[in-house]
């Protein structure tokens, strides 16, 4: 059946930036549709009994809610393999594509995390268009030295002329036209303090500054760094807001478990003052050394390097008597990668037995598998809000406040 074209009706969307559809019975993964739409698909992948995967090739009756491709060398009129991937959803007005991702949150949450629950999906400010707001791109080089990001599903290097999701500072550093023989890949970067730059290939790491609000954060280019220029300030105002002061314990062992360079353990201590007690548990050693200088005004507050499954189990096994008080009044604010906190955090997190936890998640189905391993573990999601970190893709983040049952 590969390589064939059927005609489909679709019906719904999945997570992952695909719409279903059915052939004789079989679930069909569609790609570049609409819920809503007839399309042509060019069937890519027959090999598994469950399902097939196909891209649109040709739309036969369009949504009401589809557009003209924001960006030209991703649209549906090229050739499947030829087309640029991370702007999956760029046929799709915004608000539809909010709209989707409500349905995805809301279905994840229902079908892994075993909660009933709405929510909105927040834009972020910018551009109507959903275009304008990366502050870091990856581009791949392929056989001949050209730049561009791989296809979608793909390692196929899709040389591109425009980047239409980057800010325009970006898209001006951005050496598309230049050959880069002998790596894999180039980083470009527009932090929102200082020029532009590449990082090339595995080139040793520099110190950046990004700024939120009156704050500025130093870290390093070849870092982790929220993408959209507007999140890392939205998330640390949501971070900070969905603490609930009445559970707030600014003497409690707090912590920010994935804290890269100390973003949300700021906003914390921003909020709370002074005297706030909080570790920031990260991965990467560098990392580390730039949250520990981000978190110097504060006395009470460290960082530290450590595999967050591994460094908490030992922390709240070593902890002492008074330490098991203040794990217990603790907040604890996590912000995990997209495989989600997953069983050993929870379950360490579990026997820690904070008073709450804010989750920061940027995959709805591990969130809401960990939605359902909190709740196991005596914990309620009380309020929930989502944001449109990413327009014009299919990602979105999702921000859970939970609380001990008692
Ligand atoms: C989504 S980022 C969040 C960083 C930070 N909260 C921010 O917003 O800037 C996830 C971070 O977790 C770190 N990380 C990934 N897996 C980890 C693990 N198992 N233990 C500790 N840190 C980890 C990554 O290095 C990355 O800095």
């Amino acid at each position: 059946m590969e390589g064939s074209e059927l005609e489909l009706a679709v019906t719904n969307v999945a997570h992952g930036g695909i719409t279903v559809a059915r052939h004789e019975g079989r679930v069909v993964f569609v790609s570049d549709a609409i819920p809503g739409e007839r399309v042509v698909a060019r069937v890519t992948d027959a090999g598994k009994a469950k399902f097939w995967r196909a891209d649109t090739v040709r739309v036969l009756e369009a949504s009401p809610h589809r557009r003209e491709h924001i960006w030209p060398e991703a649209a549906h009129d090229r050739d499947p393999a030829d087309r640029a991937g991370g702007a999956e959803f760029g046929h799709i007005d915004p608000a539809h594509q909010r709209e989707l991702k409500r349905q995805v949150v809301v279905d994840a949450l229902q079908r892994f995390g075993g909660v009933e629950r709405d929510v909105e999906v927040e834009a972020l400010p910018g551009a109507a268009d959903g275009t304008g707001w990366r502050t870091r791109v990856r581009l791949h080089v392929d056989e001949r030295g050209r730049l561009g990001p791989y296809a979608a599903r793909s390692h196929r290097v899709i040389p591109v002329s425009s980047l239409p999701l980057a800010t325009e500072r970006l898209q001006k550093a951005a050496p598309l036209a230049e050959e880069f023989g002998g790596v894999g890949h180039v980083d470009v970067l527009a932090p929102s303090v200082g020029d532009p730059r590449l990082v090339v290939g595995e080139q040793a790491p520099s110190v950046i500054r990004e700024r939120v609000g009156s704050r500025e954060f130093q870290l390093a280019d070849t870092g982790f760094w929220q993408v959209h220029e507007h999140a890392a300030e939205t998330l640390s105002a949501a971070v900070s807001g969905a603490v609930d002061e009445t559970l707030f314990d600014p003497r409690a062992a707090n912590l920010d478990l994935y804290g890269g360079v100390g973003l949300f353990a700021a906003a914390v201590g921003d909020r709370f003052g002074s005297t706030v007690r909080i570790t920031s548990v990260e991965g990467d050693a560098l990392a580390t050394d730039h949250a520990a200088e981000n978190l110097a005004e504060w006395v009470g507050a460290n960082a530290v390097t450590g595999r967050v499954e591994r460094w908490l189990a030992a922390y709240v096994r070593d902890a002492s008597a008074i330490e098991r008080a203040r794990l217990r009044a603790a907040t604890v604010v996590l912000d995990p990668p997209r495989s989600g906190a997953g069983k050993q955090v929870v379950a360490a997190l579990g026997d820690a037995a904070p008073a709450q936890i804010v989750y920061v998640a940027c995959d709805p189905v591990a969130f809401a598998r960990d939605v359902a391993l909190l709740r196991d573990r005596g914990y309620e999601l009380d309020s929930l809000r989502s944001f449109d970190l990413f327009p014009n893709t299919h990602h979105v983040e999702a921000l859970g406040h939970f609380r001990r049952r008692d």
